[in-house]
């Protein structure tokens, strides 16, 4: 929860200008008691008495080791992507069974390490991978879905949208021979078991509608495989997707709507066509994080052009992407300064080699001088995660504040650890 005392920002009871002080800038902070609100909010949301119910944290948005345990903690399963995000688990201590493996170019290794590991949920992209999977030795009774492309267009940018016809991810939902000749190969090795689809319409999304659409869509699909394979399927997983508040023109579905507008919307398609659903899984991340993270910046200089003012900051795209890539918006204040009268508009960019490197193109705020903290809010979800060594700025380290205290969890690069993968010298 954030406050404001004799004009300066809180963070969980810590004073913004304290961390900045303490871990340095750029500093990534995520309010613990938000985060641990949000997971309660789904599990409250996410309830039945009709399907079983299992939150899948996509850890894209956010991972490190005190995350993974933070939804372990909370009962909430974890999708990852990658050898890697499936190695940060592990380290962590997540049960393996509570993964949910997911990918659209999973390599042979990767597929090893999750059986070796015993993870307990793959999510097959393609035929050629289902091919794969079946040949390797599985020595434990394994889950099995296949991601589906819907073909719902949900309105986002267009660089996060996932289920448009051509998209890489899935198969699409009209190739049923296809799909059950996937279902046959999967099936042929005696640990997978073959129990459902899943689909996933894109990101930062605040239309109830495409979700309704999703789930009508996957119902008449369900329908059209029971009927072709004369089985029913009873996992659906429908993905992620629903979106966080970043300024106030947003206006997301709230949390404790999502889950009973998703399983009234399942109650009616497995009414409707008897498909026999069981299990009903949904796999939020922004929507768990991203109101939880600050960025923290300290201002450098300040700079007056014909049409703009820009004020520089100590990091910028290299921490977070999202505004040059999907012209993402965010708002911004001085930490110390809260109350202060915003007379000024200026533009907030980082020290990249790169014009594009704008944090915030318009923001209010009073004037800024050199070694003022500036905080960016709602960065919780995709800044960590997608953050880059580019011009060789450290990545910073991130910090969890609860209750007037604060505990590194992941410490800032260091200028050593810019040089220890450099291997050898030019030929
Ligand atoms: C398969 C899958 N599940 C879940 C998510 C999480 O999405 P979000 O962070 O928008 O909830 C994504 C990302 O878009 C995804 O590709
Ligand atoms: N990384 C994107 C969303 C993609 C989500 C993963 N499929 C973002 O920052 O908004």
């Amino acid at each position: 929860m954030e406050e404001i005392k004799n004009n300066a920002l809180y963070i969980g009871g810590v004073r913004a200008q304290d961390l900045a002080d303490q871990y340095g800038t750029p500093l990534y902070v995520y309010d613990q008691g938000v985060l641990e609100n949000k997971l309660e909010q789904f599990i409250r949301s996410f309830r039945s008495d009709r399907f079983k119910t299992t939150i899948v944290y996509a850890s894209k948005a956010f991972l490190c080791t005190a995350m993974a345990r933070l939804a372990d903690r909370y009962g909430i399963d974890l999708d990852v992507v990658s050898g890697e995000e499936l190695y940060v688990a592990r380290q962590a201590g997540f049960p393996m069974e509570r993964i949910v493996f997911h990918g659209n170019n999973k390599t042979l290794d990767e597929l090893k390490a999750a059986l070796e590991y015993g993870v307990g949920t793959i999510i097959v992209d393609n035929a050629q991978e289902a091919r794969r999977l079946a040949s390797l030795p599985v020595s434990k009774p394994t889950t099995v879905l296949l991601r589906v492309n819907p073909g719902v267009e949900a309105h986002t940018h267009e660089y996060i949208v996932t289920a448009h016809v051509d998209s890489k991810f899935g198969v699409l939902k009209d190739e049923t021979d296809a799909i059950a000749a996937i279902i046959d190969c999967v099936e042929a090795n005696p640990n997978l078991r073959f129990q459902g689809f899943h689909a996933h319409i894109g990101s930062q999304i605040f239309d109830r509608n495409a979700f309704k659409a999703e789930i009508e869509t996957m119902g008449r699909f369900l329908a059209g495989m029971k009927q072709k394979t004369g089985r029913v399927f009873p996992i659906l997983d429908l993905g992620g997707g629903f979106a966080a508040t970043y300024t106030s023109e947003d206006a997301p579905i709230p949390v404790k709507e999502v889950g009973p507008f998703i399983l009234e919307q399942c109650a009616a398609i497995d009414d409707e066509y008897d498909l026999g659903l069981e299990r009903i899984l949904i796999e939020p991340g922004r929507s768990i994080v991203a109101e939880a993270g600050y960025t923290l910046y300290r201002a450098g200089y300040t700079k007056t052009t014909p049409h703009k003012r820009y004020v520089f900051v100590d990091g910028g795209m290299s921490d977070n992407i999202r505004p040059a890539l999907y012209q993402a918006k965010y708002r911004a204040e001085a930490a110390e300064k809260m109350n202060e009268e915003k007379t000024e508009t200026y533009c907030i960019a980082g020290k990249c080699c790169e014009s594009g490197d704008i944090v915030i193109e318009n923001a209010a705020l009073p004037p800024i001088e050199t070694d003022d903290i500036l905080v960016v809010y709602t960065t919780g979800a995709y800044g960590y995660s997608m953050a880059s060594n580019y011009n060789l700025l450290r990545i910073p380290a991130v910090v969890f504040v609860k209750d007037g205290r604060s505990s590194l969890v992941v410490r800032r690069q260091t200028l050593e650890d810019l040089v220890a993968r450099d291997a050898g010298d030019a030929l």
